[in-house]
């Protein structure tokens, strides 16, 4: 039983909303746990073929709850211990995840939203890479993400900076999918993980994969991981269908596997 998330899977998709609305959604110790358990809990369900990751009330995610910051702590066993593994899940999770930022995204509730693989953007929503104004370095991935994302020169500044992004902003600097009218948010975003959801799964997966190791790997090896991919993919059932529906002429109708 959760306390500070809901995990509800609806249909093929698995919707993850952090729920401490009055705290804005801020990360505690307990919340970091419960949504690494629901994270490794999407990943594993063979039914869930897209996660969406969205926040309760007017904010996204406020990042670390800084009313539970005390000078005894220290940040660096409080980022392995918890921000690690939540990352770790969410990064090496073979399914598409979509952030729905319904509003701010600041300090880690940023480096969250980076990590996904799309993020939509409410017309309320905004990026805060608050760290700086707190005399930190931004933290839970966001300097691996970000610059992958919008180059180094524009990371470094905001980073720097600090200063807040707002929804139309993000997208034309390349840190979000879309802008979406609040007249259409909810169904929006339903639509666009369903039609993740019934895309082929394992190639996405794969293609994540590589994407991942495209950023770590020689050439040589890259290939490699590659053709071991493909290998994969072209196993699946789901290939066989996108081959079987070109040549008659239809839409595909891919099963996930
Ligand atoms: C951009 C904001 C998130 C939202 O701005 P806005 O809509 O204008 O709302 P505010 O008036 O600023 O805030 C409303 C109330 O919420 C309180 N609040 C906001 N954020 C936090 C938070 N993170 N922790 C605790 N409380 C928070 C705020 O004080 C207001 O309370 P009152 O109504 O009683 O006054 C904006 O709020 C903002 O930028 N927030 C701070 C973002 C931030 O600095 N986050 C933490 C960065 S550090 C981090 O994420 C990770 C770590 C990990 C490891 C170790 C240690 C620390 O950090």
């Amino acid at each position: 039983m959760s306390e500070t998330i809901r995990y509800e899977v609806k249909g093929q998709v698995a919707w993850l909303t952090l729920n401490r609305p009055d705290q804005l959604n801020a990360f505690t110790e307990q919340m970091n746990a419960e949504v690494t358990k629901a994270l490794k809990q999407a990943g594993a369900d063979q039914n869930v073929r897209c996660v969406v990751i969205t926040g309760a009330g007017r904010a996204f995610c406020a990042g670390e709850d800084l009313s539970g910051v005390t000078e005894e702590m220290d940040h660096g066993d409080v980022l392995r211990t918890r921000y690690a593994p939540m990352m770790k899940a969410l990064h090496h999770l073979e399914k598409p995840v979509v952030a729905a930022v319904n509003g701010a995204a600041a300090g880690a509730g940023m480096s969250l939203a980076l990590a996904c693989d799309f993020r939509l953007l409410s017309e309320k929503a905004s990026f805060a890479p608050a760290f700086i104004h707190v005399g930190l370095v931004p933290d839970a991935g966001h300097l691996y993400y970000l610059p992958r994302l919008i180059g180094r020169a524009k990371a470094l500044e905001l980073a720097v900076l600090g200063e807040k992004v707002a929804a139309e902003e993000a997208v034309a600097l390349g840190l979000a999918t879309k802008v979406i009218p609040l007249s259409s948010w909810e169904e929006e975003v339903k639509q666009f993980a369903e039609r993740l959801a019934a895309m082929p799964t394992k190639a996405i997966g794969l293609i994540k994969r590589l994407l991942r190791e495209s950023q770590e790997a020689t050439f040589d090896r890259y290939l490699e991981r590659e053709a071991e991919c493909q290998r994969i993919a072209g196993l699946t059932s789901d290939h066989r269908e996108g081959v079987k529906a070109f040549f008659e002429k239809r839409k595909p109708i891919f099963q996930g596997n």
